[in-house]
């Protein structure tokens, strides 16, 4: 099944879902080292972003984020592709200068399309995300 998009940085990857309903702070939020949730009160606490599909409504606090998502992607643990509902300039330079496929604007609402370990194919170059269901 395929879901038309908005591509926000370009590229293309595969991965299993990981999904949570509350915004992420890259800085304060994520180890940059491991790719851990490590805010105690966030639904993904003690959960790695790592090489997942990262399903998220959008980024908060500081600026600083977009080089956390930079480090993640150096100690290669970043996420393999995110996707938002309306991604906001702290995540989209992040996922630029990290390479990492960012889309937003599914045409139809991300959490009511998937849920944790679904494999999808986020392909932001040609603007679809691929959700292949058992
Ligand atoms: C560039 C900043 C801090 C640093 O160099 O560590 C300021 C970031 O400001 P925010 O208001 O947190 O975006």
């Amino acid at each position: 099944m395929r879901v038309n998009c908005r591509t926000i940085a370009r590229g293309v990857a595969e991965g299993e879902v990981l999904l949570t309903r509350d915004p992420i702070s890259f800085l304060g939020n994520v180890d940059p080292e491991t790719g851990e949730i490590v805010e105690p009160q966030h639904e993904l606490y003690g959960q790695s972003i790592s090489g997942k599909v990262l399903v998220f409504p959008y980024g908060k606090g500081s600026t600083v984020g977009s080089y956390v998502i930079y480090q993640l992607f150096k100690n290669n643990v970043a996420p393999a592709a995110m996707i938002n509902i309306e991604s906001e300039p702290i995540v989209a330079v992040g996922a630029i200068i990290s390479e990492i496929p960012l889309v937003d604007k599914l045409e139809t609402d991300p959490f009511e399309l998937l849920k944790n370990g679904d494999r999808v194919i986020v392909n932001s170059t040609a603007s679809f995300v691929e959700i292949n269901k058992d």
